[in-house]
């Protein structure tokens, strides 16, 4: 049998050599083209080889573009994308275009030649690429670790997959951004991303806030309310502790899963949905099921994959960008100028234990954008700002209040007028937000927690705001 030919298409010569010579080794036959215009040329002339390795950024074409064209000439061709830019929108991407691999550079050649083995005894024809989503996500994860490296893979793989996909981790690891990201690239970006937080939500509740009920349906349902099963018909169901969740719901939504169809609380009408569940748990649903909490079905059905994002303290080498990305938000927010982190601060930052993850990373970053004198933020800062790191919702208070001192301070030092008037403008921005995240964007309950009528509540969210 002869050797089955691979072609290496990247224009740094280095790359090419140690691939190749890599794959040869490995006893392939291996042809180097340094850009996409002569790889489709040698297609044209001696017709597909068995597997190609295409780096993203080249001069001329780069590789998602050839990767459409091969797609369109060869479509059973397996491609293996190569790139240094490992984010969710460069690994989606990929596979959206057909891709059959991504592999991340700098990467390890023997993995390298793994993978090609592994691709071309697995490789088969790729289903058609939906189009695609919209570009550069505002709250795209950030990481470059290789624990997130493999997380950002599996996404854009993922996403293309109708799968139910179950994403496990601490508090604060960003299980609900990578249910975003998930969504995001899917078939279904267009659609509803709805997200319900199981242990938010008072059990008695919670089935009428999934599946919705029809007026009458008991005491206080003055109105049909459609549940956020149905809102996200079409889109994404993100089941936030989902471990949480009382056993008699978890009896409904195993059948709502199996049959995809159900009745609105006190309903007659059959709902039919076509939604892809997406559940998080930061608890281990294995040892839930061996207490009898936890039903070992509902487990399997919503487990058909499963992410695990590592903690903070597993990819410390994440530590810095984070913080940067979150200096820079809270400078942009505040209208303060950006603070950088001297030396010794990103080192105390990086020894930290980070036991609430990015989320608590996030806040010592605000107060430290609010708090640190200077443009330099320096070890003694760090001291305070990590002691100070409050561990009960009660005390985000305090912290509230000398962010707002501090930003008060600084508005007043660069002799801004008007500060009471765009105080309570952002003051009501935040209050109002965070209502309407809570109960799901509906105005007259988040009125009703704020204390507000629905009046006073519109008319502070100005024309201008779109109704969600
Ligand atoms: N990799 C990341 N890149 C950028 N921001 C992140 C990342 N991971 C988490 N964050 C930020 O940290 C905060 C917490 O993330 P998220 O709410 O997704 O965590 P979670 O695991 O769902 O938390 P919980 O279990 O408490 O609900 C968010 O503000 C999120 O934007």
């Amino acid at each position: 049998m002869s050797a089955a030919r691979i072609w290496v298409v990247d224009d740094d010569r280095s790359v090419r050599f140690v691939l190749a010579t890599a794959l040869r080794e490995a006893g392939y036959a291996v042809d180097g083209f340094e850009n996409a215009a002569d790889a489709l040329d040698a297609l044209e002339q001696r017709g597909a080889p068995d597997l190609l390795f295409t780096d993203v950024r080249m001069p001329g074409d780069g590789g998602l573009a050839l990767l459409e064209k091969l797609k369109a000439r060869a479509p059973a061709l397996p491609v293996v994308v190569m790139s240094a830019y490992t984010d969710v929108a460069s690994t989606a991407g990929a596979f959206r275009g057909g891709a059959q691999e991504f592999l991340s550079k700098p990467f390890d050649l023997d993995d390298a030649v793994a993978l090609a083995a592994r691709t071309l005894s697995t490789s088969a024809p790729v289903a058609e690429p939906p189009p695609a989503a919209d570009a550069a996500p505002a709250d795209a994860l950030i990481g470059d670790t290789p624990a997130m490296l493999t997380l950002f893979r599996a996404i854009g793989r993922l996403a293309q997959a109708p799968l139910s996909v179950l994403v496990t981790g601490e508090t604060g690891t960003g299980k609900e951004l990578v249910a975003r990201a998930l969504h995001r690239e899917s078939p279904r970006a267009q659609r509803p991303f709805v997200a319900l937080n199981t242990a938010a939500i008072p059990a008695e509740l919670l089935e009428s806030e999934l599946f919705g009920h029809e007026a009458g349906a008991f005491t206080g349902a003055q109105r049909r309310h459609v549940g956020r099963f149905e809102q996200a018909d079409g889109g994404s169901l993100f089941l936030d502790e989902i471990g949480d969740m009382p056993l008699p719901l978890q009896t409904r939504l195993l059948r709502v899963l199996a049959e995809g169809e159900f009745f609105r609380v006190g309903g007659r009408e059959l709902i039919r949905v076509d939604v892809r569940v997406i559940a998080a748990t930061h608890q281990d649903l294995e040892g839930l099921v061996a207490q009898g909490r936890f039903r070992a079905d509902l487990l399997h059905r919503l487990d058909v994959v499963r992410l695990r994002l590592p903690p903070l303290r597993e990819r410390r080498g994440d530590v810095a960008q984070l913080a940067e990305r979150f200096l820079a938000a809270a400078a942009q927010r505040f209208g303060t100028p950006l603070k950088r982190l001297s030396k010794p601060a990103l080192e105390r930052l990086m020894a930290h234990d980070w036991p609430g993850n990015v989320r608590e990373l996030e806040n010592v970053c605000w107060r430290l954008a609010a708090l640190a004198p200077g443009d330099a933020i320096a070890r003694e800062d760090l001291d305070q700002a990590l002691g100070a790191e409050p561990a009960r919702a009660a005390d985000a208070g305090e912290a509230w209040e000398a962010l707002l001192s501090a930003w008060a301070r600084a508005q007043l030092a660069e002799g801004r007028a008007n500060l009471h008037a765009d105080a309570r403008e952002r003051f009501d921005r935040a209050l109002l937000e965070a209502a309407l995240a809570h109960t799901g964007g509906r105005r007259t309950e988040a009125a009703a927690r704020l204390g507000l009528g629905r009046n006073t509540l519109t008319r502070k969210l100005g024309p201008g705001r779109k109704r969600r």
